[in-house]
């Protein structure tokens, strides 16, 4: 469904790859956490999987298409096979619930009547009915998430990608998110999401692929959160060998070894870079400028 071969993605101007030579495939109808510290390289690979960029080298493939062969006035069908859901929401501010699940059909030009139905079916589904009528301002934090996820569902993607979808929400509100994610792979849709929500990842018991500094330096099925070598940080205790060094010293998370000031500077280049990401679904479904960024398409 989703597969990266040997793929490296430096973005222009920095020395450090953002992916190096990654290799990873994921199944029809899997449901998959990638997590890792701050600029480990997990929204890279999301982004990589719309082609809202593309890799330096390697190949992606993408529900049975070479993304690298795919010509940009085929991309908006590629996108409408992948729903994408925010830790911001990302929802229209003037247009009701109802609108901003609405607008996503219209967009690909989805008829009326189709529409009608469509529209509070998935409102429904993820626990919204009878607010269809409000604005998001009028919403809590976990149903503006709701509508972002009744928009990226409505018609039914193959791919849901989740950047951090419960980053924003309490716990209480988070489970029920990912309640209505677990729900969605359950139909069948390959779920995959990048965060840094332990509890989440912890209940679901599904896939966990660990990044750090770009590589996978984890990939378990049933996995947790923290793989052994994070514990034996924790403890205290230092591994054996190089490789074991350089992983502690890139530990993500609380265990003393953290890279703070890194973290820092990669939160920093983030928000630099945050324009270029993808906005409103409308833009969601415009081509990627690869020009913004510098790079050969
Ligand atoms: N558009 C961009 N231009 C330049 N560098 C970028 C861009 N996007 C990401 N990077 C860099 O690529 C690296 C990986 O970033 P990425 O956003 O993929 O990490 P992440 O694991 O998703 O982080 P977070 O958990 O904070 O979302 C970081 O060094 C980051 O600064």
């Amino acid at each position: 469904m989703i597969r990266f071969e040997h793929v490296t993605k430096t973005y222009q101007r920095k020395s450090v790859p953002a992916l190096a030579d990654l290799s990873l495939e994921f199944e029809r109808g899997e449901f998959a956490f990638l997590v890792g510290a701050s600029g480990s390289g997990k929204s890279t690979m999301l982004r990589l999987i719309l082609k809202e960029t593309n890799p330096t080298s390697g190949s992606i493939f993408v529900a049975g298409k070479d993304l690298s062969r795919l010509s940009s006035w085929k991309v908006p069908r590629l996108r409408r096979e992948i729903g994408m859901v925010f830790q911001d929401f990302r929802l229209l501010p003037t247009k009701t619930a109802f609108e901003n699940v609405e607008f996503a059909l219209q967009v690909i030009g989805t008829p009326r009547s189709a529409v009608k139905k469509l529209v509070p079916e998935v409102l429904d589904m993820v626990g919204l009915e009878g607010k269809g009528q409000r604005l998001p301002h009028e919403l809590s934090g976990g149903e503006q998430q709701r509508v972002a996820i009744a928009r990226a569902y409505v018609n039914r993607p193959t791919i849901l990608l989740a950047d951090e979808p419960t980053g924003n929400l309490d716990p209480e509100t988070a489970k029920g998110i990912m309640d209505i994610l677990a729900d969605i792979n359950e139909r069948g849709t390959t779920v995959l999401m990048a965060t840094h929500d332990e509890k989440a990842v912890n209940r679901l018991s599904k896939r966990v692929v660990e990044l750090v500094d770009g590589h996978v330096v984890r990939d378990e099925m049933r996995g947790h959160y923290r793989g052994a070598a994070d514990e034996s940080v924790i403890s205290g205790a230092v591994p054996d060998g190089d490789a074991a060094g350089e992983r502690q010293a890139s530990a993500p998370f609380p265990g003393g070894s953290a890279r703070a000031s890194d973290v820092a500077y990669e939160r920093f280049d983030e928000s630099a870079s945050e324009g270029e990401r993808m906005g409103d679904l409308d833009r969601a479904f415009e081509e990627t400028d690869e020009r913004e960024e510098g790079e050969i398409a």
